[in-house]
């Protein structure tokens, strides 16, 4: 699958800390340590509603990471997936009568489109679940094949589920106890109630083919792949063994992360398969996270064709702490939009106060666990210094430009 378009990202002189960030498999904010190449799998959309505010902020988040690894010199193989085959998407299709195959390239090739017009830096590979088909039930297979896996009794429909006690490590991704991990299981996609499984936990790898149901030819017989294992094998194929940063929203800590890392690890015998796993916090509205489910969305795409500038979609995310569950409001867009116009008007000044204290500030901040609120009030009071009283350095103005846009994404 093609990705977007990519971004050019201007060179901003010095360097910063090593980026830390939290780490939900070890409750802490820990340096970040890539080699070269920093290895970043963050989990794509399921291509319906798309690109609403909370996916939005999301993405957004990892782009920081990406921006801030290359400024520390690292290159970035990043590589995000499509569930382009999955229930969610099936149900969608059927209650809009839609066909899901176009239902899902009209919502990717939208998504696509908003990434771009939010100037997301593109992952060097963007995988879908279909024509990732052959590989993911290849990782099935060995899975199978290894005993990490197996077909429950069902003579009718003999899936393929992974035993979740094969690593000795389930539940070192999420902490939860047993009944948080039942009920999350059950509440995302997971079917713990099914007989015949060794543990209500085990997730499904292999569906086999129902009548009516898309599915694909396989040595595991006719059917199509469980949630979890295309990201297992999509990042594995491209990424190797072991990652830097296995990224996604909160409600991704468990299931999907948790067996993600399991199956890789279980494949790999590398452990952790992630030396990072971080999630962002939901974005609501009206006090209700912003989800498919509920209805209340708000899309990127309608925004934009409001008029309302990409940048101030950005700050307005950025704003809030990326960890942190919050609102978007009409307020969070004005405020950003304010910020905007105060800040265009500072760095169109032919000369303003010193800046390299300000990057030096955005660098450091940055690096503690994305603190953007305290980045974005750096700025503002460099743009209130320059804009009340002047200042004398001719350099400035583009520095600050030019650190905007390749640390925050946010073009003046
Ligand atoms: N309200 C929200 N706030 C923040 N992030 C969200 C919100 N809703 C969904 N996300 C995140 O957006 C990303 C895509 O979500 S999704 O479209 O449901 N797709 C999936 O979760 C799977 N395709 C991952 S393999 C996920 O990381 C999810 O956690
Ligand atoms: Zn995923």
């Amino acid at each position: 699958m093609h990705t977007w378009a990519p971004v050019d990202v201007p060179l901003v002189p010095g360097e910063g800390p090593p980026l830390r960030l939290y780490d939900t498999s070890t409750g802490r904010v820990r340096p970040t340590a890539p080699g070269r190449e920093a290895l970043m799998y963050v989990c794509g959309i399921t291509p319906y509603d798309a690109t609403h505010l909370g996916h939005a902020a999301t993405y957004l988040a990892f782009d920081l990471v990406n921006r801030l690894w290359r400024d520390l010199g690292h290159d970035v193989h990043y590589v995000q997936n499509v569930t382009d085959i999955d229930d969610p998407l099936l149900e969608r299709a059927a209650r809009d009568q839609d066909d899901w195959v176009v239902l899902g390239m009209r919502e990717t090739a939208l998504f696509r489109e908003d990434m771009e017009a939010l100037r997301v830096i593109p992952p060097r590979h963007y995988i879908g679940a279909v024509e990732a088909m052959g590989e993911i039930s290849e990782l099935v297979g060995k899975l199978l094949a290894s005993g990490a896996a197996y077909r429950v009794d069902d003579a009718e429909f003999p899936d393929v589920y992974f035993d979740s006690a094969v690593t000795g490590h389930f539940g070192y991704e999420s902490n939860y106890d047993e009944e948080t991990m039942l009920r999350f299981s059950a509440e995302r996609g997971g079917d713990p109630e099914r007989p015949g499984k060794r543990s209500p936990l085990d997730p499904l790898l292999w569906r086999m083919a129902r009548d009516g149901e898309p599915h694909w030819e396989s040595d595991l017989g006719a059917g199509r792949p469980g949630w979890h294992v295309e990201c297992a094998a999509i990042a594995l194929n491209r990424l190797g063994p072991q990652i830097d940063l296995n990224g996604g929203g909160s409600d991704l800590i468990f299931p999907h992360h948790e067996c993600g890392a399991a199956h890789a690890e279980a494949f790999t015998g590398v452990h952790p398969f992630a030396r990072h796993y971080t999630h962002t916090g939901m974005i609501g509205l009206d006090g209700e996270k912003m989800s498919k489910s509920r209805g209340n969305l708000v899309f990127v795409s309608k925004l934009r064709s409001e008029g309302v500038d990409p940048n101030a979609i950005r700050i307005a995310l950025l704003a809030g702490h990326y960890r942190e569950d919050r609102a978007w409001t009409g307020a969070l867009l004005d405020e950003a939009n304010a910020r905007l116009a105060r800040w265009r008007e500072a760095v169109a000044l032919t000369a303003a106060p010193a800046a390299d204290d300000l990057v030096t500030s955005l660098r450091t901040h940055l690096a503690d666990d994305l603190d953007t609120p305290r980045a974005i009030a750096a700025v503002d009071a460099w743009a209130a210094q320059a804009l009340e009283r002047r200042g004398s350095d001719e350099t400035a103005p583009a520095l600050v430009r030019d650190a905007l846009d390749a640390l925050l994404g946010i073009r003046l």
